[in-house]
């Protein structure tokens, strides 16, 4: 019987996905989140004409012949308007940012100036409308200036604090609960006793988790124990956890009780081992309750495959949770080295990206590809994508790769 494809199987999970709701925060706290409603304007940007620079309003002579005369009849400065109307002839000394006074059509920078008391003789560079912003330059009232869906960075966070907007409505995070499994994980910090290694994939997972815009709950490490794992799962789900992760337990050995805790959760499995490499224990349920959908995906231990799991499974869910549709598209490069035919799996291969003389990217492979080796996932510079049943390839070929 053939495996589940990747793509069937990424299709199954996020077929049943409802979005996470919204809530409203502080601008202070809203980067990085999913905005959930559009930012609209409250007001015009700038509210008032002004000046660009510092120097002095006029109004502009037609024809302009340099140099020439004008009085300084007061000053306008960010923050206190000059009060009085400009006449031909007079000036009133501006400074950036300044309401523009009633009657100017232009400003002129005091490095084309000289002053002496009120006077001030105007050597260059004067035309009508000259560092001059107009109202609403920026944006005006009721302008849609950030639009649903975007991930909110300091450009975003700015613009919506100038347009009158002291909080935003964003798509709430989704909470991810991570549970390693397996008798022989201890902390880091903790000497590994015999036959004991250090827990790692907690950490990959929780950062994949924060960047993707989830609350990552680690649990730490449960020992190959049914009923302690069955028990994590029930505690992860009263939790109010969005999405339940483990890893570990996934495969078919004497000691994976991953599948069992699951049945004895009432978590319906969706499917268990996929066309994969690495990754192919891979197992996903769901849970709904009260009419909230607990997603579960029990990633193999392997912490590679659980890596690769994460990113190609867990990091789409999370988006798709907070109401965006993130695809990843893999981009071209070329082979470094010649590549067998691949079997019905699509593998996930660890490269070193190089440009070549034309500025091609060259995707050379490492020479070990064991899921166990998180040296040679560190180093790389992106994975490489074996499509199934992909015909054997030569160095120089098309590839395809997701840049780490
Ligand atoms: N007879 C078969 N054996 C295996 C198959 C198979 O199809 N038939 N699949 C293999 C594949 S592929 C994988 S991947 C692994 C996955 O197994 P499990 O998910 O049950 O993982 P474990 O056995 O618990 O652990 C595998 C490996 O990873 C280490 N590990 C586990 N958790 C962590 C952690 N949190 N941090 C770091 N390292 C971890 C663990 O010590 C093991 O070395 O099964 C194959 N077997
Ligand atoms: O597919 Mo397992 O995930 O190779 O190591």
């Amino acid at each position: 019987m053939s495996m589940l494809s990747v793509d069937e199987a990424l299709e199954r999970i996020l077929s049943s996905v409802m979005p996470t709701g919204t809530e409203t925060v502080p601008i202070a706290e809203a980067g990085n989140r999913i905005l959930a409603e559009p930012v609209i304007a409250r007001l015009n940007q700038p509210p008032f004409d002004c000046s660009a620079m510092d120097g002095y309003a006029l109004i502009a002579p037609e024809p302009v012949t340099y140099p020439f005369t004008a009085e300084i009849i007061g000053e306008s400065a960010a923050g206190m308007h000059f009060t009085g109307t400009l006449h031909p002839g007079q000036a009133v000394r501006i400074f950036t940012g300044a309401p523009l006074p009633d009657g100017a059509d232009t400003v002129v920078i005091q490095e084309n100036t000289a002053r002496t008391g009120n006077q001030v003789t105007i050597l260059d560079g004067v035309s009508k409308g000259r560092h001059i912003r107009r109202a609403g330059l920026d944006f005006t009232m009721g302008e849609m200036l950030v639009e649903t869906g975007t991930r909110l960075d300091a450009r975003h966070l700015a613009l919506t604090a100038a347009s009158g907007n002291a909080t935003v409505t964003v798509a709430k995070r989704p909470r991810i609960a991570i549970l390693a499994t397996g008798n022989e994980l201890v902390l880091p910090g903790t000497p590994p006793g015999p036959d004991q290694i250090i827990a790692s994939n907690n950490y990959a997972i929780g950062a994949i988790v924060r960047s993707a815009g989830g609350i990552a709950d680690d649990q730490g490490i449960l020992h190959d124990n049914l009923d302690m794992i069955t028990t994590a799962i029930d505690a992860a789900i009263a939790r109010g956890s969005d999405i339940i992760v483990t890893s570990g337990g996934a495969s078919v050995g004497d000691h994976d009780y991953v599948a069992a805790a699951l049945k004895a959760n009432q978590v319906e499995i969706g499917f268990w081992k996929i066309a994969m490499r690495p990754g192919k224990p891979l197992m996903y349920g769901r849970k709904t309750i009260s009419g909230r959908v607990v997603h579960f995906l029990g990633l193999p231990g392997n912490p590679v495959s659980s890596f690769i799991c994460s990113l190609v499974f867990l990091r789409p869910l999370i988006a798709t949770l907070t109401g965006l549709k993130q695809t990843v598209t893999p981009q071209p490069a070329i082979l470094g080295v010649d590549m067998p035919t691949n079997g019905e799996r699509r593998d996930f291969v660890r490269v070193k990206l190089e440009s070549d003389a034309t500025g091609r990217l060259v995707a050379t492979p490492f020479p070990v590809q064991d899921s166990s080796m998180l040296t040679a996932l560190a180093r790389s510079d992106a994975i490489l994508i074996r499509r199934e049943n992909a015909p054997a390839a030569r160095a120089g070929d098309d590839c395809e790769i997701v840049p780490l």
